[in-house]
């Protein structure tokens, strides 16, 4: 498959099976940290199979067949293909983002078995570009560096590298300059496709591969982004493989090497010049003048349309391949080394960067703040002017009830406003993650940090507004339990909430998820209906409801609290109380109640959901193609 015969300026492509022996390769790039390992890659064979359901049964598609190709180090390899290739499920595959169960043939590093280390020694730019809109260039870069270069070198030497890296990016006039999004102006396409390789190349990682770097880019930006990795491959001797669709003739001498693909077959691996040789010996003279890539890449697509198909491109490409070079002899050698994960930084490092990186995205936010505190307001100040000054009527006890309920609904029904933003953040979680930038303990326990306070000060506000106008208990203790309590509801919901964000593909299945079983815990809590007419095999649902246990603790603190547990309900004259306080409790069926079990029941369903939530992200980082 390897041209090996491409005439003058034709450098030879050296065959999977001819990459030195060992991984001793290495360079010095003492500014970067001293003596840097190099990687080659080798790719033999490699074939993957995908076995898809229809109607009449299951069927099996070959995705990769039987592709062989080679990765220097210093140089820059180009995947291509017309669409559908199998290019994007070639660079997945090399990657490690394919489960390498699922793959036969063969990845060599440095002539060794491709294993878990290997993934987070490279780095892998997405198409899409996973950035924080509402942080600088300047700050995305700083946030990656403080996550992914060694605890042991300095703040001020993160910096530099920074700054470095923001000059050979080209970015230094857009440093300061927002990422944004639709919504906020930020940077061009370009300057923003450009931070998503800095971020991924903030450690120097030795092999670094992208998927479609160029896609959406005018050709000037595209040329500049392809140049700045040239550059990379060629001063660091990093290894660089990419996608890339219809390069321009400007883009075609910065690449070394192309492996082009047909239906997942390989018709071609070597530099730009074999390729109009290779596609003459075939039988297909490349008129002057025309751009052979374009030209190979029509051809690929009348073959597969016309009658013969692509088959007799593919069988050519093999018998020069078996002619010019040997096939390796190498089994399935997928098996996984099991290296043990390295971070760069500590846990409280990794702690302390991300919830400084969560803190300055919500202030950012302010919509956010806002929104909520505004609608806390409001609620309240309605709900205040309601039930004005209830006092001790059988009405009061009605009124107390209904405000309790009422506002548990309000503080759990508007916790989904947390679908969204996690939503949005779970694409960047899961770049981050799939190379290893930080454990995903880290992540899960940062946002709760952040959010914690903004609960308390909208359980505050809340009560604040609404619990002296309606006039409920008046001591200080049963004032600030109530504020507790409430504190308690937001975090409890809002750990609920990033749980299945977590977990849902996006936010219409998020919000039907989360609004349906708010509904059903409010349904069960016993408010509507008492505890003991609830059907046996429906009260684990009155167990697991998060608004149980929390209308138990603020009924029970209203009606034992001093100023209101010796007051009598009924509304009429003389000495005998038809309505006393405990006699409301017990037709609340809560006349045992433990508020603070209650409360340790509250903190219980917190770490739960938060553990649940970060099981879920180890579950989504870990995703990789079957
Ligand atoms: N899990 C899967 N099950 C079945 N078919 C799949 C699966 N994943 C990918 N494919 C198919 O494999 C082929 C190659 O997909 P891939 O995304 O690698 O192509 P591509 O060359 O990158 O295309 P494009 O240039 O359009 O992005 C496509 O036809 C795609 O539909």
């Amino acid at each position: 498959m390897a041209d090996l015969e491409t005439g003058a300026k034709t450098k030879e492509v050296e065959l999977p099976n001819s990459v030195p022996e060992g991984d001793s390769s290495s360079h010095d790039d003492s500014k970067h940290g001293g003596k840097h390992k190099t990687y080659d890659l080798s790719i033999h064979s490699l074939t993957y199979k995908v076995v898809s359901k229809t109607q009449e049964g299951s069927t099996e598609r070959l995705l990769l067949n039987k592709v062989s190709a080679v990765a220097r180090h210093g140089e820059m390899m180009a995947v291509m293909g017309p669409s559908g290739a199998g290019k994007s499920t070639f660079l997945d595959a090399i990657a490690g983002r394919i489960d390498s169960n699922s793959l036969e043939g063969g990845i060599l590093v440095n002539n060794k078995p491709m294993d878990h280390g290997f993934k987070r020694l490279s780095g892998y730019v997405m198409q899409d570009d996973q950035l924080f809109p509402m942080l600088s260039v300047r700050e995305t870069l700083m946030f990656s560096a403080r996550l992914r270069l060694p605890g042991t070198m300095t703040t001020a030497e993160k910096k530099e590298r920074v700054e470095e890296m923001i000059t050979e990016l080209g970015l230094t006039h857009a440093a300061d300059t927002k990422i944004g999004n639709e919504e906020v102006r930020g940077v061009s396409g370009g300057e923003k496709r450009r931070v998503s390789i800095g971020v991924d190349l903030i450690h120097d990682p030795p092999v670094l591969f992208l998927d479609e770097p160029t896609s959406g880019l005018d050709s000037t930006s595209a040329l500049n982004v392809v140049q700045i990795l040239h550059n990379i491959a060629r001063t660091k001797n990093r290894t660089i493989i990419l996608t890339i669709h219809q390069p321009s003739f400007r883009i075609l001498e910065l690449i070394d090497n192309f492996l082009i693909l047909a239906r997942g077959n390989p018709v071609y691996h070597g530099p730009y010049p074999g390729l109009a040789p290779h596609l003459k010996e075939f039988g297909r003279h490349v008129p002057n003048h025309v751009n052979v890539l374009e030209y190979t890449l029509d051809t690929i697509e009348e073959l597969q349309e016309s009658k013969g198909g692509i088959e007799p491109l593919v069988d050519f490409a093999q018998a020069r391949y078996e002619r010019h070079g040997k096939l390796a002899q190498i089994q399935s050698n997928m098996s996984v080394i099991g290296e043990k994960p390295k971070f760069a930084t500590s846990f409280l490092s990794e702690l302390f960067v991300l919830s400084d990186r969560c803190l300055r995205n919500t202030l950012r936010t302010p919509e956010l703040f806002f929104a909520r505190i505004g609608l806390m307001c409001m609620t309240g100040f309605v709900l205040g002017s309601l039930f004005f000054s209830i006092g001790f009527t059988p009405y009061g006890i009605q009124a107390r009830a209904s405000y309790i309920a009422f506002a548990l609904a309000l503080l759990l029904f508007t916790s989904t406003e947390a679908l969204p933003i996690f939503l949005a953040e779970k694409q960047i979680f899961i770049r981050e993650t799939s190379r290893g930038a930080y454990r995903t303990s880290a992540y899960s326990i940062s946002s709760a940090i952040i959010f914690l306070p903004f609960f308390f000060v909208l359980a505050l506000i809340f009560s604040c507004v609404s619990y002296w106008m309606i006039g409920m208990a008046a001591e200080a203790s049963s004032f600030f339990f109530f504020v507790f309590t409430l504190f308690l509801v937001l975090s409890v919901a809002n750990s609920f909430v990033v749980f299945w964000s977590a977990l849902v593909p996006n936010f219409i299945t998020g919000n039907t998820i989360i609004t349906a079983f708010t509904a059903y815990f409010f349904l069960f809590c016993g408010f509507f209906i008492p505890r003991g007419d609830i059907p046996g095999y429906w009260i684990w649902f009155h167990y697991l409801s998060t608004f149980k246990y929390p209308l138990e603790m603020l009924l029970y603190n209203e009606f034992t609290a001093p100023g209101v547990r010796d007051q009598c309900f009924d509304g009429l004259p003389g000495p005998s109380c038809l309505a006393t306080a405990p006699q409301v409790l017990a037709g609340f069926d809560m006349a045992k109640v433990h508020k603070w079990n209650n409360a340790a029941v509250m903190i219980a369903f917190f770490l739960a959901y938060r553990f649940f939530f970060y099981v879920a992200l180890r579950f989504v980082s870990r995703q990789t193609r079957k």
